[in-house]
């Protein structure tokens, strides 16, 4: 089966606010692709809702054929947007919570990268700077064998060089059989590295296209679109 993720008619409100409208959605396998909007368009809710942390008002999405629950969790790598380690954990432990937890860890790989990256496994997080925590997260996720990535804003505190290398670690570090969802304002930074975009606004899906074909038919980066369509 090709298709990955689809998302029909789903719906999801807060109270009287529709975070997200009757959405019509499929990722397919092997891709990386930018979910990207302004500020408050539904990203985050999108991810939620694919990751089982929050439930749809109304429709439906299928992961593998099947809504969220523990089978998908078993599949899905997520970074959410703020780190849930507790800040007394060294990296070592969080190697061993992940090995326990998930069945596809690769500790080689991860201990690969972190080494790569000069970051100490017996470093406590809480005296790591926030970039340094960001890459341990993202290790961790993306030393998963896992069919779905989804990374809620995973470079904003990281320096350029290190965007660079994780970058890279997320490219090399996924197979075809998987996709790679990446939400970021960082469009200019990502979009190298990307094979499709979804724009997303007030909750609605604006443009969902490959980055070929954006550069191909506007003549532009998807950065640039991006300024065009969102100018405020
Ligand atoms: N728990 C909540 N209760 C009420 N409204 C919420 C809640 N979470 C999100 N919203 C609203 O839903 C909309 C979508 O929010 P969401 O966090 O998904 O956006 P986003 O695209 O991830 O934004 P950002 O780029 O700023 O992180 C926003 O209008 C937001 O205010």
């Amino acid at each position: 089966m090709n298709e990955l993720l689809t998302c029909v008619d789903l719906t999801k409100q807060y109270g009287s606010k529709t975070a997200l409208d009757s959405i019509n959605l499929i990722i397919p396998r092997g891709r990386i692709i930018g979910l990207l909007g302004p500020n408050g368009s539904g990203k985050t809710t999108l991810i939620k809702l694919i990751n089982g942390l929050l439930s749809p008002t109304f429709g439906h999405l299928y992961i593998n054929g099947m809504e969220p629950g523990p089978e998908t969790k078993k599949v899905v790598s997520y970074l959410p947007e703020r780190t849930y380690f507790n800040s007394w954990m060294k990296v070592t432990d969080i190697l061993n919570f992940f090995c326990d937890f998930y069945a596809d860890f690769s500790r080689v790989r991860a201990e690969d990268m972190l080494q790569h990256l000069g970051i100490d496994p017996k470093a406590r997080l809480s005296a790591m700077s926030k970039g340094t925590k960001e890459k341990v997260q993202l290790i961790m996720v993306m030393s998963r064998d896992a069919d779905l990535y989804c990374l809620d804003e995973p470079i904003g505190g990281v320096d350029p060089a290190a965007r660079d290398y994780i970058l890279q670690t997320i490219i090399s570090n996924y197979n075809e059989h998987a996709s790679v969802l990446i939400s970021t304002h960082l469009i200019s930074d990502i979009e190298n590295v990307l094979d499709d975009v979804i724009f997303i606004q007030n909750g609605h899906i604006r443009l969902h296209a490959s980055v070929d074909a954006i550069r191909e038919q506007e003549g532009k980066s998807v950065d640039a679109l991006f300024r065009e369509v969102f100018r405020c």
